[in-house]
This record gives structure tokens, C-alpha cells and sequence, in this order.
């Protein structure tokens, strides 16, 4: 059985009144709007090393990431920390550490070498870093590791 709509009332006032011709003109000066608001320049630069680094790979001995790359890995899955200068994707270990997944993931992205050292690690803790290497810092950004920088006792080499 064929039904017959009706036209909307249109004695209702409405404060927006929506016309064909209307709406489409809206949406194209939305369109001009948002590109004006959001300009190419202002879109956040991504991390210099955005693809997947394998960590401990030899490779990971000549890769400079800074600290601006590193503070973009700083989630459970993706998740870096910097010790001793040196650049950890510790991600795959974080709910294998004995201390907790918690605990580092406050560092997440950051320097955590003065947690570590404070933490008691042990010598095996130290040697496990090893496998999660993906880089180190440049030598301006770095603490530890360049003429003058801090000098520690139970750094490894
Ligand atoms: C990122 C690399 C890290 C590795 C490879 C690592 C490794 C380990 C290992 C193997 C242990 C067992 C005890 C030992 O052998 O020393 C441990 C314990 C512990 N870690 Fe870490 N850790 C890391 C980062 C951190 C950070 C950033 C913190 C922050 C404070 C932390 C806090 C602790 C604590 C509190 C314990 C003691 C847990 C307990 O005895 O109940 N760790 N860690």
C-alpha cells in the first residue's frame, strides 16, 4: 500500500533552519574553516625513527634518538626509556619486570636513570638492558656518557 508523506511543518519556528542550498554552503565554509584552523604547519612533526627498531640489534649501537623522538614512546605498548644515556624499548618487558609494569611505566618516554640506580638493580638487571638497546642519545643531550659527565662506579661499559 503506497503511503503518502507529509511536508514537515514548517510553522514551527526553528532557530536552525536547515535548507538544501543551505547546508551545502555551510559545509563547504566549515570545509574553509578547518582549513584554515588546522595549517600543515602547526601538524606535529613525527618521531625521526618511526619505524620499528629491533631492540638489542647491532645496529642499535650507532643509532642517535633524542629526547624529543624518545618522549613519543611513552605508552605500555610502545614504550622507551633512556638509562645511563642509552635508549631502552623496554615494551615487551614491561610485564616480565620483577618490580612491576607500573613502576616503569612512570618513566615511559623519560629518563629513568636515577630510578634504576635507586632501585638496587643487580648486575643481571644491568646485563639485561642489553636486550632492549634500540639507540643512544647525541652527545649533547647526554649525562653520563661524554668528557666531563657524571662518572658511576656500577655504569656499564
Ligand atoms: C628498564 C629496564 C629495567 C630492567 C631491565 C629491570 C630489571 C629488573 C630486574 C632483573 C629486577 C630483579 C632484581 C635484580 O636483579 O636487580 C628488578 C627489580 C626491580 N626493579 Fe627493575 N628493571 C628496569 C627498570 C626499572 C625502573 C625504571 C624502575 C623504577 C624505579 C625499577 C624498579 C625496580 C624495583 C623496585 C625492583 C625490586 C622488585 C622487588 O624486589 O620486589 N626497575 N628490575
Amino acid at each position: 500500500m503506497a503511503t503518502v508523506q507529509s511536508s514537515p511543518d514548517m510553522s514551527l519556528a526553528s532557530p536552525l533552519p536547515v535548507k538544501q542550498e543551505a547546508s551545502e554552503i555551510d559545509i563547504m565554509a566549515l570545509t574553509m574553516a578547518a582549513l584554515r584552523l588546522v595549517s600543515p604547519w602547526s601538524v606535529e612533526k613525527k618521531p625521526k625513527w618511526s619505524t620499528k627498531i629491533v631492540p638489542g640489534a647491532p645496529e642499535a649501537r650507532d643509532r642517535i634518538l633524542t629526547l624529543a623522538e624518545i618522549s613519543h614512546h611513552d605508552t605500555r605498548d610502545d614504550c622507551w626509556v633512556v638509562i645511563y644515556d642509552r635508549v631502552y624499548d623496554i615494551s615487551t618487558f614491561l610485564y616480565e619486570h620483577p618490580g612491576g609494569d607500573e613502576i616503569m611505566l612512570e618513566y615511559a618516554g623519560r629518563d629513568a636513570s636515577t630510578a634504576f640506580r635507586s632501585s638496587g638493580h643487580s648486575k643481571m638487571a644491568l646485563k639485561a638492558l642489553d636486550r632492549f638497546l634500540v639507540g643512544e642519545l647525541p652527545m649533547h643531550e647526554r649525562m653520563y656518557r661524554r668528557p666531563g659527565g657524571i662518572r658511576l662506579s656500577d655504569m656499564p661499559e
